[in-house]
């Protein structure tokens, strides 16, 4: 039986695990939380980029720094030697505690070891899982079954797919397309600098993730832009300028971004090629692309600015909101009826 409760600390799991959408790719996005028989949060964490420990592992890491006063874990970041710690040092601490978790653990080597084995070892009371793992990581649930342990599937189900979404496109070799819109506290997206510095940095490490950027040909001449990753020192991503035109100004920074490849095309055809997409655009790339784009990720600053008010397609849907500086980003997902 999965209870209220559950749903909470699973609520709790996907708002961790939403802070780092996108930044895990191409590793999905995961929350997890262990808690006691009370109630008690003792670890809540989320995995932050591909190739380092999962949510589960830090969320247990957490736990164990709160449970005892060994601090020899705290310098651990490598996911080996958490699993190897922890396996070592467990002391049986976990045996009554619960573990949500957003996506099924883990059955299989890959960058990390499969933390279905390093649940197995530490023997939790309770694991709630959302979404199954369709890819080849598969089968963690069923194994910790197997070995006696309780295991719910499908809290919160629908909320913990979603958060799966750019994983699940990747595992069907289709592109995950997000659009990506700096506000001011008025709804002007013009005429320059909008968000903060917090928020550009946000952006260029989102830049770094994707592998294609799309950009409206209006954008390109008004801005002139250069469109890379520079504030977190990433990679730039290749470059689609959407237009009917195929004549810019080849001394526009972009073009002359190391690493890249720019196309000019009349279509999104291109888009099909990539993973990780992301939209950066006015009203008029807004408009013209709201049938194709289902992710809208907005950042809006508290200060007003003079322009003209951006119109949102309809039947956005606000899945989660952080602070980042002074403003406020915040996922949407378009339900189309
Ligand atoms: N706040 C923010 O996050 C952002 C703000 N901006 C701002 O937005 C403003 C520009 O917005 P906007 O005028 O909407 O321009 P955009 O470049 O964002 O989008 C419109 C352009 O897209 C291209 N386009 C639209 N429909 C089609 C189609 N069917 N086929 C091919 N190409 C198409 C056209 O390019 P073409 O004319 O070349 O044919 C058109 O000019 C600038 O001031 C810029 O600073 C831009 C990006 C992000
Ligand atoms: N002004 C604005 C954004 N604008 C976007 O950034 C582009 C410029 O990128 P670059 O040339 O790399 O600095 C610009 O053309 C537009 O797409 N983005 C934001 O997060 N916040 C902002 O305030």
């Amino acid at each position: 039986m999965v209870s209220a409760f559950d749903t909470l600390l699973m609520q709790k799991a996907l708002d961790a695990a939403w802070a780092y959408q996108v930044l895990t790719f191409p590793n999905p996005a995961v929350g997890a939380v262990v808690s006691n028989d009370q109630g008690d949060i003792l670890g809540l964490a989320a995995h932050q980029k591909a190739g380092s420990a999962h949510a589960e592992v830090l969320a247990i890491k957490a736990a164990y720094e709160t449970l005892t006063e060994d601090r020899r874990i705290s310098d651990i970041e490598d996911a080996s030697e958490l699993h190897t710690f922890l396996k070592k040092h467990h002391t049986h601490l976990f045996h009554n505690l619960s573990l949500h978790v957003t996506l099924e653990p883990c059955h299989h080597f890959g960058k990390t070891p499969p933390c279905s084995s390093l649940i197995e070892a530490l023997h939790f009371k309770r694991i709630v899982i959302g979404s199954y793992d369709e890819s080849m990581a598969q089968g963690g649930g069923a194994y910790l079954q197997s070995k006696g342990m309780e295991v719910h599937f499908g809290c919160l189900k629908k909320a913990c797919d979603l958060l799966l979404s750019p994983f699940t496109c990747k595992e069907k070799k289709e592109p995950f397309l997000f659009f990506k819109l700096a506000l001011s506290a008025n709804g002007v997206a013009t005429g320059g600098i909008i968000t903060s510095l917090d928020s550009r940095i946000m952006v260029h490490r989102l830049r770094d993730r994707c592998d294609l950027l799309v950009i409206g040909g209006n954008t390109v001449r008004t801005d002139r832009p250069i469109l890379d990753a520079r504030l977190c020192e990433g990679k730039a991503p290749d470059v689609l300028i959407y237009s009917h035109h195929n004549d810019f100004d080849c001394t526009i920074p972009l073009f002359d971004t190391p690493d890249r490849c720019v196309t000019v095309a009349s279509d999104l055809n291109h888009v099909n090629d990539y993973a990780m997409v992301m939209v950066e655009g006015g009203q008029g790339l807004l408009d013209a692309l709201s049938n194709e784009i289902k992710w809208y990720l907005i950042f809006e600053s508290p200060h007003e600015k003079e322009g003209k008010t951006i119109v949102l397609p309809t039947g956005l849907q606000k899945v989660f909101s952080q602070r980042v500086g002074e403003d406020t980003m915040s996922w949407y997902f378009k339900h189309t009826s």
